[in-house]
């Protein structure tokens, strides 16, 4: 199987954990959107859901595929989330995610979940967070040169912001800037989550933590399901 075609069998696997009755949360990003595609085939097929999207990407899809949608405010509490990350650790099953800048919107529905459950493709797990990526930082635009010093202040020791093709600061669905943030292998989650959360000018940070109930991992081979 290529990397498309494993992210597409995590997302329909994933699929078939939503059941009629139930408010979703739609991730963002290109295994979440596989998900989505599933998600709609199933809702031709019958299914009752309400989705509530992470982004503004995914409600494009969600509608163009005529799931029925409401927002985090319609619906606080959700029964199930199903998104991708960028980083999984193997043990805890704490993720970085936000690489494809929609970080804050899903932290918070993922926060609202019953059942949190990442999806993703065999190079997303890692032994130790900070392997393979950085943590994107969305942070407020006014003042934001003050705020990158206070995350090198934290620890960051490489910190890219994240620019359109045209060289402009990539603006979130929430009017924000991201920042790339190197912190090098990230050993000690909590102490680094409380000082990024205690920075003025963060709004949020790509490092979620106890927030995941399963990953599902589909590899060359196998689906792996990993639970807390
Ligand atoms: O966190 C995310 C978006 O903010 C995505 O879930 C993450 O970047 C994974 O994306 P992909 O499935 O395309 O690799």
């Amino acid at each position: 199987m290529t990397v498309a075609e494993c992210k597409a069998a995590a997302g329909k696997r994933a699929a078939s954990f939503v059941e009629s009755g139930m408010i979703v949360g739609l991730g963002t990003g290109s295994t979440a959107a596989y998900f989505v595609q599933s998600l709609g085939e199933r809702v031709a097929q019958g299914l009752k859901i309400i989705g509530v999207p992470t982004s503004e990407a995914t409600r494009a899809l969600a509608s163009s595929l005529s799931i029925p949608l409401g927002s985090l405010d319609d619906y606080p509490q959700l029964d199930i989330v199903i998104d991708g990350a960028d980083e999984v650790e193997r043990g805890t099953l704490n993720l970085i995610k936000g690489l494809g800048g929609a970080l804050l919107r899903e932290k918070l529905v993922a926060q609202a979940a019953k059942r949190f459950v990442v999806i993703v493709d065999a190079t997303k797990p890692v032994e130790c967070l900070g392997e393979r990526v950085p943590v994107p930082v969305e942070v407020v635009p006014f003042g934001s040169k003050s705020t990158v010093l206070r995350l090198r202040d934290a620890g960051a020791f490489d910190i890219t912001p994240r620019l359109t093709s045209s060289g402009d600061h990539f603006i979130t669905d929430n009017g924000n800037f991201i920042f790339d943030c190197n912190f090098g292998l990230i050993r000690d989650v909590k102490t680094l989550s409380s000082c990024l959360d205690a920075i003025v000018g963060v709004v949020e940070h790509g490092i979620f933590a106890h927030m995941t109930s399963d990953v599902i991992i589909a590899t060359e081979k196998e689906i792996v399901q990993w639970s807390e």
